[in-house]
């Protein structure tokens, strides 16, 4: 490849992103119009040189917080159909990591377990990671019936890594978020149920400064915070981008601090231009530069 002219820091990323490209099998809800499940979390990934298979859900029309969608649930049965034609292509064993996200029914939680089974019984160091999807703050519980048990009782024992929001977080230990100490215990009691890696997103504690965004991640090793500026916005989708951009950095870098920096950095790039757009979707294509050189780079640190 010929440049032109040196490099910019961006694009020695970009490139080097290349060399450790992997196979990340995405199970989660689609949309047509719009970015949510891996209508927002594929493409990112992509932008970041990682090959995604991405099997839906669901196939909605738009999001579930606009009140009105149309569009099937899939059976489980369809999930699995999909997931062997994957496996009887012979590349489960190069399948480095397995995505799960909304989750439609608890029957294809059982089904996403099944693929978790077979890709790690295909390629021992493969690793799971579920992004809890349950509901939040503002909305309460927004998954049918049966989904936030499921989850709790059987997908996060099975979860190498977890991406709860705090209502999440809260919904799934029991734990009252009530200041960062607490959520740390809580990520804590999390971890001892499964995922020995944890990322909290979307934390607002009564300790958080107003005009604050905080996250957290915590593993074997310690505990790390990133502080973001708040957006005067309210979207869905960006944490099924977060939950993607963050395991895709932890299995290149193995580093949950690290990991935490760079995808909050560029979801908050991506909805920084949201905002300034005004738009009610993540503008997940036109900001697409935010995955791979965010223009803003949020430092994790220790506490
Ligand atoms: N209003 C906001 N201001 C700044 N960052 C935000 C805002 N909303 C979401 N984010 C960023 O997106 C991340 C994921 O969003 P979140 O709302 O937690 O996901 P979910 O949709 O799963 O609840 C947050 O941790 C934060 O980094
Ligand atoms: C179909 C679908 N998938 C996924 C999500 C999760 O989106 P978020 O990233 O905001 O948690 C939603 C939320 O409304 C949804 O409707
Ligand atoms: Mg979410």
């Amino acid at each position: 490849m010929e440049l032109d002219g040196a490099p910019a820091a961006g694009l020695e990323r970009e490139l080097s992103s290349w060399g450790c490209a992997m196979n990340i099998l995405s199970i989660q809800s689609h949309v047509a119009y719009g970015h949510v499940g891996n209508a927002s979390a594929v493409f990112p990934m992509q932008r970041l040189g990682h090959e995604v298979w991405a099997i839906n859900t669901v196939q909605f029309s738009n999001h579930t917080g606009y009140g009105a969608w149309r569009g099937p649930v899939f059976p489980a049965d369809a999930i699995r159909e999909v997931v062997a034609g994957v496996e009887e292509r012979g590349v489960l064993p190069v399948c480095d990591g397995v995505l799960s996200g909304y989750m439609g029914d608890a029957s294809i939680g059982e089904a996403i377990l099944d693929a978790v089974e077979r890709v790690k019984q295909a390629n021992p160091s493969a690793l799971y990671c579920c992004d809890p999807v349950i509901g939040d703050v503002g909305r309460g519980v927004f998954v049918r019936p049966g989904i936030p048990e499921f989850i709790r009782d059987r997908a996060m024992p099975a979860a190498d890594v977890a991406t709860p929001n705090q209502f999440e977080l809260e919904h799934l230990t029991g734990v009252a978020v009530g200041g960062l100490g607490a959520a740390k215990i809580a990520a804590s009691a999390l971890r001892a149920i499964g995922p020995k890696v944890v990322l909290v997103t979307s934390l607002q504690t009564p300790e958080t400064p107003d005009g604050v965004m905080e996250l957290l991640a915590v593993d074997g090793e310690g505990a790390w915070r990133v502080r973001t500026p708040l957006l005067p916005v309210s979207v869905n989708g960006a944490g099924d981008a977060i939950a993607a951009l963050f395991f895709v950095h932890w299995l290149t870098t193995r580093s949950a601090a690290e990991a935490m920096s760079k995808a909050a950095s560029s979801v908050y790039g991506l909805l920084k231009a949201t905002a300034e757009a005004g738009s009610r979707e993540i503008l997940t294509v036109a900001a697409q530069d935010e995955f791979v050189r965010p223009s803003r780079v949020f430092v994790a640190e220790p506490i």
